[in-house]
């Protein structure tokens, strides 16, 4: 893959509208960013592409809108925190494609940045038809001379600014991307073994589609967060009001029928933190009927939205004799502290042990900062779930392959 020193040795960047694909995609609570690791991840490449004097044009998407302006989702705050960590004015266009972007770029003057709009308030950014996909892409192609790819949390996204946009541009790979394959090759190469998945979060169709392959890599797979439910009601359990994906249920037990097969140890919770009514994250108000209950007596009008105490020590000890760790997705609710004692003994449990561990996802690596973990103790936070999982499951991810291209 062609470098950013490269594009600044070959075509040169000075002057030019070089285009980043970032993943800004940063949690958000009330209005306001709660983690901003992913602004500050990227912020090498913006940084040197600056000093390099080009005109530096962020983009990113931000939630999942519905392929139309929504207030909710706008990058305005992100530009703002992108602005406030550079030390320097960062401009920010109201729309993606259209005059407000055209007007922000051929405002830029050699080394200043602006951030245009949400990517995904365009249909064509997500769309799975190639011509949709590649009408956007035009536009985005519009706006820019050369293309950096440094969004990792996206690039298992066949996209329009992802996957469309570098071929139609010069184009090279960000710093963050470098560095997130280089440590997470490692993985897929001479990995020390036990080798330990901890799976959870809320993205639980993206995430069970992975442990088909994760089957053939990893010793042992642990499964808390939302995807759990879908687990405890393959093994017949009523899972109350939690989150399940009943059309994956069949596919649930297939794969613990392989596991079993294959000698995997699938390590399932135990017991739940249980509630009638989600929390409420903005406020975090005290829950006053949290119970704890076993796995096999989750009641029927109650959510389970954290692990309990008997898993965490479960867990604890499934990670004591690990050599190797990929965590992706918080055990529970972890934004409200009644939900996060699971998440918190899943981050202790990687640091007691000897292991090298890679926490991967927005969220997850979030929950370690913001429950007060020291995120230089892990081997390698990763700023991609889903884009983790798929690396290490092998497939070839789109963002990748267009950089390669
Ligand atoms: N039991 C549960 N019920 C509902 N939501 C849950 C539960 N457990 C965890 N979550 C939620 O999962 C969310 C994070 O899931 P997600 O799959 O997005 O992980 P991630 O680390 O961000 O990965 P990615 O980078 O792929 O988005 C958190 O906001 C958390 O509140
Ligand atoms: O949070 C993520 O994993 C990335 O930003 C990708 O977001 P997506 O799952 O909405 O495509």
């Amino acid at each position: 893959m062609q470098t950013i020193d490269d594009l600044i040795a070959g075509p040169g960047v000075a002057g030019k509208r070089v285009f980043v694909r970032a993943d800004l995609n940063v949690p958000m609570s009330d209005g306001l960013i709660t983690d901003d690791g992913r602004i500050r991840a990227v912020l090498p490449t913006i940084v040197k592409l600056v000093e390099a004097d080009a005109k530096v044009i962020v983009a990113s998407h931000l939630g999942r809108p519905k392929g139309e302006p929504d207030p909710k989702f706008s990058l305005l705050q992100a530009a703002e925190r992108l602005a406030e960590l550079l030390g320097k004015p960062v401009a920010f266009a109201q729309d993606t494609v259209g005059p407000a972007a055209h007007d922000a770029v051929n405002g830029l003057e050699p080394g200043q940045v602006a951030v245009i709009e949400n990517l995904r308030f365009n249909a064509g950014e997500t769309s799975k038809d190639d011509a949709e996909r590649g009408e956007f892409a035009d536009q985005l192609a519009a706006l820019a001379d050369l293309y950096v790819g440094d969004g990792f949390g996206a690039v298992h996204r066949k996209h329009a600014s992802v996957y469309d946009l570098p071929a139609r541009l010069p184009h090279a790979v960000g710093l963050l991307i470098g560095t997130e394959v280089g440590v997470l090759k490692r993985l897929t190469e001479d990995v020390e073994r036990p080798y330990v998945v901890v799976l959870g979060g809320a993205k639980v169709s993206d995430k069970l589609a992975v442990i088909d392959n994760l089957l053939g890599k990893a010793d042992r797979i642990l499964v808390g967060g939302g995807m759990m439910f879908t687990f405890l009601a393959a093994q017949g359990h009523q899972v109350g009001t939690s989150l399940l994906q009943e059309d994956q249920i069949a596919v649930v037990k297939e794969y613990l029928a392989r596991a079993e097969r294959e000698g995997v140890e699938f390590v399932l919770p135990v017991d739940a933190r249980v509630s009638a009514t989600f929390p409420d994250l903005k406020t975090k108000a005290p829950v006053d009927d949290v119970e704890v209950v076993g796995v096999d007596a989750m009641p029927a009008g109650k959510m389970g939205l954290d692990v309990g105490p008997k898993t965490e020590e479960l867990f604890a000890a499934k990670l004591a004799d690990a050599r190797t760790v990929f965590w992706n997705g918080p055990m529970g609710v972890f934004e409200h502290p009644a939900f996060a004692d699971g998440t918190s003994a899943v981050a202790k449990g990687l640091l007691d042990s000897d292991a090298f561990t890679v926490v991967g996802g927005g969220d997850s690596a979030a929950a370690v900062r913001l429950l007060g973990f020291d995120e230089t103790k892990f081997g390698h936070i990763s700023t991609g779930g889903g884009a983790s999982l798929e690396y290490l499951e092998g497939k070839t991810l789109p963002g990748l392959a267009a950089l390669e291209k």
